[in-house]
């Protein structure tokens, strides 16, 4: 592999000459200078041969019957797709214009026949150096791109959670407002908070709160059973679901749903005046985007019906736009 290449590592060199003599030569030369050959006789022969085993170096001759080496260096480039396999021309004529066409064609250098051993073993070397340059080069970007991934990931996501962050959050609701608005479509919005939570801090400690934020957090991505579905850490012990193509229902009936999910998974608060086990509140805020919709709007809407829920008594979700609580609801639909 060219990553792997050191300079005193030997090349498997591909060499293309119609001419039987040339090719012998070229072998002996570099066969001389501890390097594997493979021939081809032929043009499109000489392409099958690079696409099958991928030499390091191409020793081109110009002149052959039917398609020449310049169409030969232009077919191997085409078909290496952001690779660099080393291209040395080798020519009886070596006039500036024949220098020129060959580099034009994707050609690295241009040598004279007959080639001596010296010069050859010259022009790999410098070409070996290239090539090592170029894997470092490309071993460098990988980790930048890598480290580039990782930053990306650190500014979008909360680190104790895995869950999107805020930043992260109030990008996808402006994505999703317009998404929501070119469609036609409902979009809800909920904030969502933990039930005395200073309690359950004060009660079993920071690091007992921060376990029982990640088994919250785990549960909400399960939640999240849409593709477009999103649920984020909207900060402390706050978070917030975004749900499109969502009606103000339908956010109703996945709150409950929630909750009871929530009471099944009986994570334990050691000091809840509300219930045994932790339980949160949360505030919808439904509506099909138009020009008018904003994210600062939504989610104010959303703390406000937040901020309803907990006055009306924790564990439980109320609309904003129904002026309901999920409690509310439940009894509603029992007495249909
Ligand atoms: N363990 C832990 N606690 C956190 C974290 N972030 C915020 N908190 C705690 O969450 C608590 C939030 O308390 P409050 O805002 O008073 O709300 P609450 O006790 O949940 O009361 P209500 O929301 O009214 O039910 C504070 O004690 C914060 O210290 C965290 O990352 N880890």
């Amino acid at each position: 592999m060219i990553a792997m290449l050191s300079i005193q590592e030997s090349l498997t060199v591909l060499v293309v000459d119609d001419q039987a003599v040339p090719r012998l030569l070229a072998r002996a030369a570099l066969e001389s200078l501890g390097h594997r050959v493979l021939e081809s006789a032929d043009p499109e022969g000489a392409v099958r041969l690079f696409m099958q085993s991928r030499p390091d170096l191409i020793l081109l001759d110009v002149e052959m019957p039917g398609h020449d080496g310049y169409w030969v260096a232009r077919q191997i480039r085409a078909a290496e797709q952001g690779g660099w396999t080393p291209i040395l021309f080798l020519s009886g004529r070596n006039g500036d214009e024949e220098v020129w066409r060959g580099i034009e064609a994707g050609g690295d250098d241009f040598l004279s026949k007959p080639i001596t051993t010296t010069l050859l073993s010259a022009k790999l070397r410098a070409m070996q150096r290239l090539l090592v340059m170029r894997a470092k080069l490309l071993e460098r970007s990988e980790e930048l791109r890598a480290a580039n991934a990782q930053l990306r990931e650190l500014s979008t996501h909360d680190a104790l959670t895995g869950l999107c962050n805020r930043r992260a959050i109030d990008e996808r609701l402006h994505q999703e407002i317009a998404a929501c608005r070119r469609e036609g479509q409902p979009l809800s919005l909920a904030l969502l908070d933990i039930d005395h939570f200073k309690r359950f801090n004060d009660s079993a400690g920071h690091v007992a709160g921060d376990a029982c934020l990640k088994q919250v957090s785990q549960l909400l991505t399960d939640a999240c059973l849409r593709p477009r579905d999103l649920a984020g850490r909207y900060g402390g012990e706050e978070f917030a679901l975004i749900l499109p193509l969502t009606p103000r229902s339908g956010a109703m009936t996945y709150a409950r749903a929630l909750l009871r999910t929530l009471a099944r998974a009986a994570i334990p608060h050691p000091d809840s005046p509300v219930a045994p086990n932790v339980t949160l509140s949360g505030g919808l805020t439904t509506c099909v985007p138009d020009e008018a919709t904003t994210a600062e709007g939504l989610l104010l809407r959303a703390d406000d019906a937040l901020y309803q829920a907990k006055a009306k008594g924790r564990n439980r979700f109320f609309s904003y736009e129904m002026q309901l609580d999920t409690e509310e609801q439940l009894h509603q639909n029992s007495r249909l």
